[in-house]
């Protein structure tokens, strides 16, 4: 798969072929990312003892935040819930049906995308006319002063890294605690792993990068819930040629969609493919299989891999290392056409 397609975004995502700089790099995690994650983590998960917590709408919350704050930190409080709810409607009307009348998801997920433009564009004209004096230390700032993208490409660039990183890694983060809450062998050993990262370390001292990289099983945990809650449903191509697969011809300019759900519960490559069993990773040979699509393939794999798999890790980090929890309701869980709990999936926490 691969070879003769461009990979292909939606209308809501304007970016062509190979406009993504590969900038998520694990020196670029480890450095500068790691850190805010894990500090923002702390703060994320520092009062929820004895409360009811709905974890989607936390895990949305914290997905989004993360995000964010390394895009715009300056202007963070005054725009964010302006933002949001435009950016949400926008996430909402990319998985709708492609109806644009008024009243449909998508005619207001245009809508959503048009305000969350103009606000990113007032931004940017903002930082222009800031004097170079006043420094500011996040992405918009870099985009702006580095000169190589014009403001519709900063634009662009800019909701692409959000979106991509938004929906993905707050359902990621949501299923993990439902997995883990229905499996608790798994549980205790993702605690002990996490407890003994804890034992390395004086108390207080943040997550660094080898003990992002020591967390085995916990990254098992995090492949298992893309592979079983199908995190994401497929990936878009483009046929750049003609090309005869398995006796079929996909003419030149047609767009492909691999199904991925179908991949993941494949029987042959995942025995029993319905049951959550995070230990099958730990066969390091598994994440690398041609058939592993999680986070895509080829030369447009997922850049924000590392980050997202390391954003999930530092939240359990902290969520199992500090409470223990009981579900109380909400356990309606719709797979299709995303991964979502209608009423919230709620849980009521309790400190260790
Ligand atoms: C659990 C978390 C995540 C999952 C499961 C995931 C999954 C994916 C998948 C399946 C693709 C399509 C790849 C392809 O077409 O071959 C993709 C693309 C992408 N992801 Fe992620 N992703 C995650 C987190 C993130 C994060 C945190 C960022 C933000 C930096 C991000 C940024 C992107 C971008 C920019 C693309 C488009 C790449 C391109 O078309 O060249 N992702 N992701």
């Amino acid at each position: 798969m691969g070879w003769p397609f461009f990979g292909e975004t939606n209308e809501f995502l304007k970016l062509g072929p190979n406009f993504m700089k590969r900038q998520t790099t694990s020196s670029l995690v480890k450095d500068r990312l790691l850190p805010r994650i894990d500090k923002y983590m702390r703060l994320h998960l520092s009062n929820w003892d004895g409360m009811v917590i709905d974890v989607q709408q936390k895990s949305t919350d914290m997905a989004f935040l993360i995000g964010f704050t390394q895009i715009v930190e300056a202007e963070l409080s005054s725009i964010y819930d302006g933002f949001k709810a435009e950016f949400d409607k926008m996430v909402t009307g990319s998985l709708s049906l492609p109806i644009n009348l008024p009243g449909t998801s998508y005619y207001r997920g245009f809508k959503g995308r048009e305000n969350v433009v103009k606000m990113l564009r007032e931004l940017i004209e903002k930082r222009r006319a800031a004097s170079p004096a006043t420094t500011y230390d996040d992405m918009l700032e870099h985009l702006v002063r580095d000169g190589a993208l014009n403001d519709e490409e900063v634009i662009d660039q800019i909701i692409t890294i959000l979106y991509s990183g938004y929906e993905t890694v707050s359902t990621t983060s949501m299923m993990v605690v439902k997995y883990l809450h229905d499996n608790q062998q798994a549980l205790e050993e993702l605690r002990e792993e996490h407890f003994g990262i804890r034992r390395r370390k004086a108390a207080g001292e943040p997550l660094d990068w080898a003990d992002y990289k020591s967390m085995r099983f916990t990254r098992a945990v995090v492949l298992e819930t893309l592979r079983l809650a199908t995190v994401v449903n497929g990936l878009l191509r483009k046929a750049t040629q003609d090309i005869v697969l398995n006796g079929f011809l996909i003419p030149k300019g047609w767009k492909i969609y691999v199904y991925t759900r179908e991949i993941n519960y494949d029987p042959i490559l995942y025995p029993e493919p319905l049951k959550f069993n995070p230990w099958r990773w730990l066969d390091k040979n598994l994440e690398s299989h041609n058939y592993c699509l999680r986070f895509g393939g080829g030369g447009r794999l997922c850049p924000g891999k590392e980050l997202g798999i390391a954003t999930v890790s530092t939240f359990l980090h902290y969520f199992v290392t500090t409470y223990r929890w009981e579900v109380i309701g909400g356990e309606k869980i719709v797979e299709f056409p995303r991964v979502e709990e209608p009423n919230g999936y709620h849980i009521r926490v309790l400190k260790l």
